[in-house]
């Protein structure tokens, strides 16, 4: 039933890319704001600029970690390091907060003026669930988590939230750590066995299968269903939509 063992006694979902399309905006803030990085440094150093590939680049570092990790990752592999700087570094700063927070503004710019609807495949697959009889969180990298999910009108079908906020309150590791999963079926009151994890992210099921997770479920919406499966993903689906009524991919 609904594509899960019979033992299943929880859910645990990632947000962006996998309860709301927000995976997308993110991606494009992150494009934006390590381009204009990278194109300031290459005019200063008179080295050629290489923009950020979407594709390669952000999946395998950024993708589903924590804001300053995203920025850590991402510049050293190509053998940039800056100073971490402060939590409330301006966008302007050159450290890893400023460039975390220029991405920030960029991000809250568009989910302000466009809003948040969450994948209806998701929408319907959460309610399935909850009529099922099975808990239900939300584990996110993202500290703007909470605002996401009011905005999308998720907050009612969602029993426990961990995110980016509550990660650093928690010391929490972020993915591909299992620390912000484990903490989530920490709250539901089931052991990691009998919880599903839902993710889009390279980094998000490797965190599942590290966690010893009853089942990571990968979801696809960008074409790596090799990859999800490669970094721990027990089956890929392309959308929640197919669980519904037990089909999987
Ligand atoms: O910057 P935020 O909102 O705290 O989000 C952190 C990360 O959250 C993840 O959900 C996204 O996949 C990443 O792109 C993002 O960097």
């Amino acid at each position: 039933m609904l594509g899960l063992p019979e033992d299943i006694r929880a859910c645990l979902f990632d947000l962006d890319g996998v309860l709301t399309p927000t995976a997308k905006v993110h991606k494009a803030a992150w494009e934006e704001t390590f381009n204009a990085f990278l194109r300031e440094r290459a005019e200063r150093t008179g080295e050629p600029f290489v923009p950020f590939d979407t594709g390669r680049e952000y999946n395998v570092y950024v993708d589903g970690k924590a804001r300053a990790d995203g920025v850590r990752s991402f510049l050293s592999s190509r053998g940039i390091t800056l100073p971490e700087g402060e939590p409330d570094d301006p966008g302007s700063a050159d450290t890893v907060n400023g460039v975390g927070n220029r991405k920030n503004e960029a991000l809250m710019a568009v989910l302000r003026e466009r809003g948040v609807e969450p994948y209806e495949g998701s929408v319907a697959y959460l309610r399935a669930v909850r009529q099922a009889g099975v808990r239900r969180a939300v584990v996110s990298a993202s500290a703007n988590c909470a605002e996401v999910v009011r905005a999308a009108g998720l907050e009612e079908l969602l029993e426990a939230r961990v995110d980016g906020v509550v990660a650093r309150q928690e010391g929490l590791r972020g993915k591909p750590h299992p620390d912000t999963f484990l903490a989530a079926a920490d709250k539901l009151g089931v052991q990691p066995g009998e919880a599903a994890v839902f993710e889009d992210a390279l980094a998000g099921v490797e965190a599942g299968r590290a966690g010893g997770f009853g089942l990571v479920v990968g979801v696809d919406r960008v074409g790596q269903s090799e990859a999800l499966r490669e970094h721990g993903a027990h089956i890929v689906v392309r959308d929640l939509a197919e669980l519904v009524d037990g089909a999987s991919a």
